[in-house]
């Protein structure tokens, strides 16, 4: 069965999938078109909402993020080993996924000034994660589909908010053990693509 992730040139929503499927060496095509272009105008008729990222496997689509990892997650053993552990991963998934809400609320909709989100927001929605974060992993040593998100968080929140990370001691280190594995630290010396689709971080 092929794996076929479509989204945008950019690192978006589509990254945490992109991270999984990397650092599992799952091999897949990154079908990735221009954010509002001709392409994309044809294929937003043909996507169940309208928007991406879209996975395909197989025969089957899907559609919306968290559905999307989900998946992936049960599919290759990613989703903790017990309905609580299961639990815990999604609490944290969706702590990070209120903190992208955060950024793009203020990077697309400019409902917050930089300064409000550098200097509150992000480093309040960083404190909570940081409790949360007990183990090196989020739920002890086995990665999950929330270390793929809570790493692309942490590596915008690292790039837009250069030493957001220094006050948390924890997430450093998830940073640093996840660009260290061999097949994203592979992917991160090459990678160019922007965080988002606007022109500013
Ligand atoms: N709830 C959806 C949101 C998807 C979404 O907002 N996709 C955006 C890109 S990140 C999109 O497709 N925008 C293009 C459009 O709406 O035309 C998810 O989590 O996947």
């Amino acid at each position: 069965m092929t794996i076929t992730l479509h989204y945008f040139d950019v690192r978006g929503l589509g990254e945490y999938i992109r991270l999984l499927l990397i650092d599992q060496g799952i091999p897949f095509t990154d079908h990735r078109f221009e954010v509002f272009g001709e392409e994309w105008e044809k294929l937003k008729k043909t996507m169940a909402f309208g928007q991406v990222p879209c996975l395909t496997d197989g025969n089957e689509e899907y559609v919306q993020t968290g559905a999307i990892m989900r998946y992936l997650g049960r599919k290759y053993d990613l989703y903790g080993s017990n309905i609580s552990e299961a639990a815990y991963i999604d609490m944290v998934f969706e702590c990070v996924r209120d903190l992208r809400m955060k950024y793009a609320r203020y990077i697309y909709y400019s409902e917050e000034t930089k300064e409000n989100y550098d200097n509150v927001t992000l480093p309040g929605i960083l404190e909570n994660l940081s409790k949360l974060l007990k183990t090196k992993f989020v739920v002890g040593d086995k990665i999950s589909i929330a270390d793929y998100v809570l790493f692309e968080e942490l590596d915008v929140a690292n790039t837009t908010a250069p030493g957001s990370l220094n006050k948390f001691e924890n997430l450093k280190q998830l940073h640093a053990n996840m660009s260290a594995r061999p097949n994203i630290k592979k992917y991160l010396s090459t990678r160019s693509a922007r965080i988002n689709g606007v022109d500013r971080q």
